[in-house]
């Protein structure tokens, strides 16, 4: 069995302040991929990914990890195997981001014979060093000196200091500079295998030219899963965000990828192609 997690949703429902906001929700991770999960404000991303977390549970369905129930795991069991970063991460002490990285490698660090000393690997899978994401230069400073982007990546190494089996990122590129983002989202793509990675992201080029699948949600509903191409190609994403994206790149999967989005009647206008649904 791949060391990666397996995780499955199956028809999963969730109310939040007495209304639905994910409907019958069905979806299974191919272990050791990395599925980017996109779609408009208020349709229901971190509410998915704080099911796989199991830090939310649903009216409705079950969440299997391995095929077995992730709920029924003990928690320290699922902190070992789920590293989940949520949205605004942030820390309860104004530690240093080297403290916070120790923090992080102590989550998983009961667990682990021996403890976790750091280093590259740990048990077979990739434990990042601080400098993957620039924060070489930053370990000695505290979170509250630290600028929006630079917290978002010690708050992303702080979830990557343990080594999980399943990483749930939640906007992890959200303030970040292109460059930055491009070398997280990079970051990301080399844990697949190792790892399962499931990673919300707004930049739909980012997730298109680095994810194995897409989720596109809308409305708290999956409207479309599949390989980026495929995506693009269903015209879900154009339908959620009510633009019409087409690649400018050459080829989906590489970077640069730039989708160029224009409002949906604008593109039939100036005689752009949509792109055909299938
Ligand atoms: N505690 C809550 N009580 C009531 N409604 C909530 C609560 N938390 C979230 N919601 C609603 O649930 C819906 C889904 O929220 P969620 O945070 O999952 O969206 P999202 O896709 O992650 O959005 P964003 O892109 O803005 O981060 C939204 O309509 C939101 O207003």
């Amino acid at each position: 069995m791949s060391e990666a997690a397996a995780l499955g949703l199956e028809h999963v429902t969730v109310h939040l302040g007495g209304r639905p906001v994910l409907h019958d929700l069905s979806l299974d991770l191919v272990p050791g991929e990395m599925l980017a999960l996109v779609g408009p404000n208020g349709s229901g991303k971190t509410t998915a990914l704080r099911v796989m977390a199991s830090a939310l549970e649903p009216a409705a369905g079950r969440v299997l990890l391995d095929g077995a129930l992730l709920a029924d795991r003990a928690r320290r069991m699922r902190a070992r195997d789920v590293a989940y970063l949520p949205q605004g991460f942030r820390s309860h002490w104004n530690l240093t981001v080297a403290e916070l990285i120790r923090l992080g490698r102590e989550r998983g660090a009961g667990w682990l014979p021996g403890g976790v000393a750091g280093g590259a690997s740990v048990r077979g899978r990739p434990v990042p060093p601080p400098a993957a994401l620039d924060l070489d230069r930053l370990l000695t400073r505290r979170l509250d000196d630290l600028s929006g982007g630079e917290r978002a990546r010690a708050a992303l190494a702080w979830a990557l200091a343990a080594p999980a089996r399943l990483l749930l990122a939640d906007e992890p590129t959200a303030s970040l500079d292109i460059a930055h983002a491009l070398a997280v989202m990079r970051l990301l793509a080399s844990l697949r295998g190792a790892m399962t990675v499931v990673v919300v992201v707004h930049d739909l080029g980012l997730a298109l030219a680095h994810a194995d699948r897409v989720a596109v949600l809308d409305g708290g509903r999956l409207r479309a899963v599949g390989t980026p191409r495929a995506v693009l190609a269903s015209g879900a994403a154009d339908d959620a965000f009510g633009l019409s994206f087409r690649p400018v790149a050459a080829a989906v999967g590489t970077w640069p990828v730039a989708v160029a989005p224009e409002p949906a009647g604008a593109a039939v206008a100036d005689g752009a192609e949509r792109p055909k649904r299938g």
